[in-house]
């Protein structure tokens, strides 16, 4: 291996952002995204790809760059077998595939990524950095449903977990900041994003998170309802007479904060709020008394809270979701200064009071550089 650079590819569902960086400073020399897939000019993922391609060569940062190392793709669903990155094979590629079922709106566009830019480079190492993977540490008393137990392994009905590698690099920056090795601190991480995930860390090792056999499990997301009785799905089929695909569609894509108020973006209810909007304020208030639960859930998992790590794109930028989803616990000996809490910023911070027992931090996740990083030890050994 010669280069020493690492593309990095997130292929949504609807969108791809890349990130070509450095590994041998960190420099990040690229990045972008290309939105809106199968809506207008960009046809479908293979044309998004070769989109890619072009904006890296119009940067004189070509595909065919001899320094190049390799490339890493995020893959939603690693399933249980795959509980590290892998080296991308035909025969890893089937496996992907054969866990669509299971991640349906991410998996799909993970495979067509990885086809694209294996026929672009078919000489260049490519790596598979999975969701999945950080939450495989999990105990069986968190793991398994408590459903009967031959039905649930013919079908792989367990709880797998996802953004596994936002917790992961969140956590270690979390220990980071407070001058901390990972192995000493107990936290909860909050990955707030359109999708949206809190997990449990013990000494960096994940011990419960929110999400489940699919992305669809735990906090109210975007467009997702989180938990659910499951119950309301026999009723809907039932008694509303509505397909299995036609819930599957309600609930990934027309609930969560879209289907209580019609936005998905914080900002935007934030805004309506402000204008003393009912629906959004309620939609705001359901979101938080969920994420409330998870942290007082969390707490009592662990045992002994060190931290609290607010991340992604609500985490790190609504300072009123934050103030909300802490507000009133000094019995639980966490307290968020309101001043710490206010302050912008792109960089990890506190935000506790000093009087605070537990740490209360944001720190930006970074799930682009953690892949490369995977990516390029992989390739390096
Ligand atoms: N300044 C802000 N204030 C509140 N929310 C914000 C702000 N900036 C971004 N967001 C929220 O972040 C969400 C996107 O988070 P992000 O982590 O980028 O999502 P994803 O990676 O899942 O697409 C947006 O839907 C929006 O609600
Ligand atoms: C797994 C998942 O929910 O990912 P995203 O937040 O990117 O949709
Ligand atoms: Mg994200």
């Amino acid at each position: 291996m010669n280069g020493t650079r690492v593309l990095v590819l997130n292929s949504g569902s609807s969108s791809v952002k890349y990130q070509l960086l450095d590994m041998a400073d960190g420099a990040r020399l690229s990045s972008g995204l290309v939105e809106r897939i199968g809506e207008g000019p960009v046809a479908d993922h293979t044309a998004a790809l070769k989109q890619v391609a072009e904006e890296l060569s119009d940067h004189g940062l070509g595909l065919d760059s001899p320094e190049l190392a390799a490339i890493g793709h995020r893959v939603v669903h690693g399933g249980t077998r795959f509980t590290e990155p892998a080296l991308i094979t035909d025969e890893v590629v089937e496996e992907i595939e054969k866990l669509v079922p299971l991640a349906p709106l991410h998996n799909p566009a993970n495979v067509t990524g990885i086809k694209v830019a294996r026929a672009l480079r078919p000489d260049l190492p490519q790596v598979a950095v999975f969701d999945t993977a950080f939450h495989s540490t999990m105990p069986e008393s968190a793991a398994r449903y408590a459903i009967d137990t031959g039905t649930a392994d013919r079908f792989g009905v367990r709880r797998y977990g996802f953004h596994g590698t936002s917790h992961a690099y969140v956590s270690r920056a979390t220990a980071k900041l407070l001058g901390k090795d990972v192995s000493e601190l107990n936290t909860i991480v909050l990955h707030l994003g359109n999708g949206a995930s809190a997990s449990a860390v013990r000494g960096g090792v994940c011990v419960d998170t929110s999400m489940g056999l699919t992305p669809l499990e735990g906090l109210v997301m975007g467009t997702r309802s989180g938990d659910l009785d499951p119950a309301a799905i026999f009723h809907l089929s039932r008694v509303g007479g509505m397909s299995t695909d036609e819930i599957d569609t309600l609930l990934n894509k027309r609930s969560g904060l879209i289907g209580l108020c019609g936005d998905n973006d914080m900002r935007e209810i934030g805004r309506r709020m402000g204008e003393g909007d009912e629906a959004a304020q309620l939609a705001f208030d359901i979101y938080i008394h969920r994420l409330r639960k998870y942290v007082g859930a969390y707490t009592a998992v662990l045992g002994r809270l060190d931290a609290i790590a607010f991340t992604a794109g609500v985490g790190e930028n609504s300072a009123a979701v934050r103030e909300a989803a802490l507000r009133d616990l000094p019995a639980f000996g966490i307290e968020v200064d309101a001043v710490r809490n206010a302050v912008r910023g792109s960089a990890a911070r506190l935000i506790s009071a000093e009087s605070s027992r537990v740490a209360v931090a944001v720190v930006p996740t970074d799930e682009e550089l953690e892949i490369a990083s995977q990516t390029f030890d992989l390739v390096s050994d």
